[in-house]
């Protein structure tokens, strides 16, 4: 069976993450973490760097891997890694998606989003309490 490797990233920004829909293709309407198949040579987060600048065009400046999920599609295995992403702009327009929407981990599924994540957005809903605050230093 043909392996597929894909990136995704959950952009946190504002207590809140960014989740998009798919304007073209097999999955059209349905809503993604923002990222795309990984090029021969790249690695896994220039992958996921490459694909925020060209489909939101921004510039992440952190990336944290989050969890990985395996889904079976159209006679494909798609291997997704997902991480949580951070950037200091924030997307101005929809370039390949129909519709950007800011929400919270637990109305993800609120809209059509893709089942394959559910682990993802599992996962995501377990390390968000210790995301919503900056860290205090003692001193
Ligand atoms: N970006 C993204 N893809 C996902 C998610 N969940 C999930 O199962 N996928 C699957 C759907 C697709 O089969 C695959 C991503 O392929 P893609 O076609 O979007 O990749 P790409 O942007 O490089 O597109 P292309 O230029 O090759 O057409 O991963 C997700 O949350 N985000």
């Amino acid at each position: 069976m043909k392996k597929i490797k894909v990136v995704c990233g959950v952009l946190v920004q504002d207590e809140k993450v960014l989740i998009a829909q798919r304007a073209t293709g097999d999955s059209i309407g349905k809503f993604e973490f923002p990222g795309g198949k990984v090029e021969i040579g790249e690695s896994n987060e220039e992958a996921l760097i490459r694909e925020f600048k060209e489909e939101l065009d921004i510039d992440l400046i952190s990336v944290i891997f989050l969890e990985k999920s395996v889904d079976h599609q159209a006679g494909k295995e798609i291997e997704l890694y997902c991480f949580l992403c951070f950037a200091d702009q924030k997307p101005e327009k929809c370039i390949v998606h129909s519709q950007l929407v800011w929400t919270t981990p637990e109305h993800i599924y609120d809209y059509d989003f893709f089942e394959s994540d559910r682990g993802l957005v599992q996962k995501l809903m377990e390390v968000w309490p210790c995301m919503k605050k900056p860290m205090k230093s003692k001193f």
